[in-house]
């Protein structure tokens, strides 16, 4: 991470046209989200024949930082002057003297201070279950190619039906997990949660393996055998199925349930095997759980987002054949590509004028950002998958 320079955006050294800038500060990540007009874009948006606006095009950037750094994270918007406004709508985000920016996420609460003292703006909060709601339902209506299945390694891209979208459940996986039960725009109901999530497998996997990095704990979870640490059924019926109840003799039986039989130390089970066994606990566990809350209320389908996933194709998998194996194949899950951005979407979508109903998602092309966040080593993410560093072509329109 490179501290003390000033960020450059799209390799342009020229400032770019902010007009939004938004934030979600979770527990373990910020998330920023902010529009710039494409640069040759008239300082006002065109007009059509009768004089009404044709909107504005430009770019919905994306980008995160690990909380722990939140002065990175103000540097960044610093050097960037992402809370200016400029750009699409003058000084949209100063008023009467007081320059603000939308936030969502407990460290909208916890960092008001810091963001006042280091950059004198105000962080208006939003709550954060309605930006999760908001943002789910507009990349899940607005954008092409945002949900997706995967089974047996295979990613299929799902049509969405927005006459048919809901009700559905939104799980979301950051530090901790939150279910919601979504009926429609702003209809939802926070159903259910666990605390064993994306910051139990970092926690954990960190403290097991001595990893320094998510993304080392999981790029060793790839070479790890889980059946070293797991106990399976096989290992307790002598190698047999337990099949009266439905139990082959590979299902895992005891999570981590061979560290108390082998009378071995920590040191004898190799780094690469604890991060698979955590990391296919975990998963397993959160499709188990969000499995029985879709059938607590008759949902057929479950939306995976959250930085935990992080187009991991093992986490996918395991949350997929989780859901698919408790339901008998009733239920789906499906993955969206914004995954970790839903919060920081739906801050962005609450700013009032102008009004966001008319954000269009022209493409989805990543575009890299040329400014140094956090890095995604990670080789198995999904190619085209947005990680964090990269931008959509949108247009706003006026309402
Ligand atoms: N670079 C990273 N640093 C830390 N955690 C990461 C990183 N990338 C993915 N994660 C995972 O994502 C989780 C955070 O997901 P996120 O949706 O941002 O939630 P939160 O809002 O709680 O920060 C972490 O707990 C961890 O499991
Ligand atoms: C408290 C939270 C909403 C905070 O969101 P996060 O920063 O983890 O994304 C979340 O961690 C959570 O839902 N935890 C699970 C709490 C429970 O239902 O037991």
């Amino acid at each position: 991470m490179e501290h003390n320079r000033e960020f450059e955006i799209d390799g342009n050294s020229n400032p770019i046209q902010i007009s939004r800038l938004a934030l979600d500060i979770g527990g373990s990540l910020i998330k920023l989200v902010y529009f710039s007009r494409n640069s040759g874009d008239d300082e006002d948006p065109p007009k059509d024949k009768v004089g009404v606006s044709n909107g504005v095009n430009g770019r919905l950037h994306f980008a995160k930082f690990e909380t722990a750094k939140i002065n990175d994270c103000l540097e960044f918007i610093s050097a960037n002057k992402l809370f200016l406004g400029g750009g699409f709508q003058h000084q949209e985000n100063c008023t009467n003297d007081r320059r603000f920016i939308k936030a969502t996420g407990g460290g909208a609460y916890k960092f008001s201070e810091l963001f006042k003292e280091k950059l004198d703006i105000s962080l208006e909060k939003e709550d954060e279950m309605d930006c999760l709601v908001m943002g789910a339902n507009f990349l899940l209506k607005a954008a092409n190619q945002e949900a997706f299945t995967y089974l047996n390694g295979q990613k299929e891209f799902v049509q969405i039906d927005h006459n048919d979208l809901y009700p559905y459940l939104l799980v979301n996986i950051g530090s901790g997990v939150s279910m919601i039960k979504v009926d429609g725009d702003g209809k939802y109901e926070r159903v259910s949660g666990t605390s064993v999530g994306g910051g139990t497998f970092w926690g954990l996997g960190k403290l097991l393996t001595k990893c320094q990095s998510f993304d080392e704990l999981l790029e060793l979870s790839h070479q790890g055998n889980n059946r070293a640490i797991d106990t399976l059924v096989g290992d307790i019926y002598g190698g047999m199925d337990y099949s009266k109840v439905g139990l082959s003799s590979t299902t895992i039986a005891s999570s981590f349930g061979k560290a108390i039989s082998d009378n071995k130390e920590l040191e004898d089970y190799k780094p690469e095997d604890i991060s698979r066994s955590l990391l296919r606990m975990i998963s397993n566990n959160i499709g188990q759980i969000s499995y029985l809350n879709a059938l607590r209320f008759g949902l057929k389908r479950i939306f995976f987002g959250g930085f935990f996933i992080r187009g991991h194709s093992y986490t996918m998998d395991t949350i997929a054949v989780a859901v698919h194996f408790w339901s008998k194949g009733e239920a789906k899950a499906m993955f969206l590509r914004h995954e970790g951005f839903l919060g920081a979407l739906g801050a962005f979508m609450s700013y009032e004028s102008p009004s966001l109903d008319n954000l269009v998602v022209n493409q989805m092309v990543p575009l890299p950002v040329n400014a140094s966040l956090v890095t995604d080593t990670n080789s198995d993410t999904l190619k085209g998958d947005l990680n964090g560093t990269e931008s959509i072509q949108c247009s706003i329109y006026r309402a």
